[in-house]
């Protein structure tokens, strides 16, 4: 099983006793597993509610209709109909955070209360590794995707991979399933493990530009999707990506022992070459976009 982290209240207090061993337990999760299943005090069963429907809504739009949101980014956009993974389909909001990028209130609450959490989760990072400096002009440009997802169930003889086994190319991922399971996360030893939907948890994932900020500290986590039955499944993402300033190992996070893996890095370039026909073909594109 995956940790369970509670962000009560009192843990989400800076510097209160909870707060301080719930940073412990955080580090220790990303460390380990590269995620966790975290619950929030300042979700509510009625947001979820909200924005499940909502994401009905927009998926039940006509295909030519949802094609129209695009992106300069790819996979921020509109993403379906993809011949290895038919059953997909993912719509992407950027700038979720702001009032510009959304038009929905319950879009943009959604968005606004996933992205404290994140931010609670990463300052509690960067305070355990002393690099609260680092985090604070990386939080400062720091822009937020929601993903509307949605799986169709197989067909007989169709595959049942809903997403290819990856690592996120964000910094961090906050991930939501809406009651049909199909989210398998591996740990370290090769193990799957299926993570249970609730309506009030959530999966915090490290990923790959968090990999490199922090040294190597924390690996993002390999995941899947496999949709065992006929039922269509529902899910949401709110990734963070960095905007105009680089990703920079922070000093304090090199030494003899940890000497420095990766050199400073624009986190949209990244995006990019991840497509690019280079990209495509390595195994581990971070390491091959700006590894030392
Ligand atoms: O649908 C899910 O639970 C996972 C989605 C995912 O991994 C992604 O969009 O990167
Ligand atoms: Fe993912």
């Amino acid at each position: 099983m995956l940790p369970i982290i509670h962000f009560s209240e009192e843990s989400i207090k800076p510097g209160s006793a909870s707060w301080l061993s719930t940073s412990k337990d955080v580090v220790r999760a990303l460390e380990d597993y590269g995620c966790f299943v975290a619950t929030y005090t300042k979700f509510s069963q009625e947001l979820h509610k909200q924005i499940f429907n909502e994401s009905k809504e927009l998926f039940d739009l006509p295909t030519d209709i949802k094609m129209l949101n695009t992106s300069t980014t790819p996979s921020h956009g509109y993403v379906g109909q993809v011949p290895l993974i038919p059953l997909y389909e993912g719509l992407g909001i950027e700038n979720s955070t702001t009032r510009e990028g959304v038009e929905s209130k319950s879009s943009l609450e959604y968005s606004k209360t996933v992205a404290e959490l994140d931010q609670i989760v990463m300052s509690m990072v960067s305070e355990e590794y002393g690099v609260e400096k680092s985090y604070k002009s990386l939080l400062d440009s720091a822009s937020y995707l929601l993903k509307f997802i949605k799986y169709r169930g197989p067909n007989e003889n169709e595959t049942n991979l809903g997403i290819v086994p990856h690592t996120d190319k964000s910094f961090t991922s906050i991930l939501h399933q809406k009651q049909v399971k199909g989210l398998e996360i591996e740990t370290k030893q090769g193990e799957w493990i299926v993570v249970d939907p609730s309506p009030s948890t959530f999966i915090v994932m490290a990923g790959d530009a968090c990999m490199a900020w922090t040294n190597g500290r924390i690996k993002p986590s390999v995941h899947r999707v496999i949709m065992k039955g006929s039922e269509e499944r529902y899910s949401l993402g709110v990734f963070s990506f960095i905007k105009d300033v680089k990703i920079q190992v922070p000093e304090e996070l090199v030494d003899a022992q940890n000497p420095l893996q990766f050199t400073p890095f624009d986190h949209y370039k990244f995006i990019h070459f991840i497509y690019s026909e280079e990209g495509k073909r390595s195994k581990c594109p971070i390491k091959a976009f700006c590894g030392v």
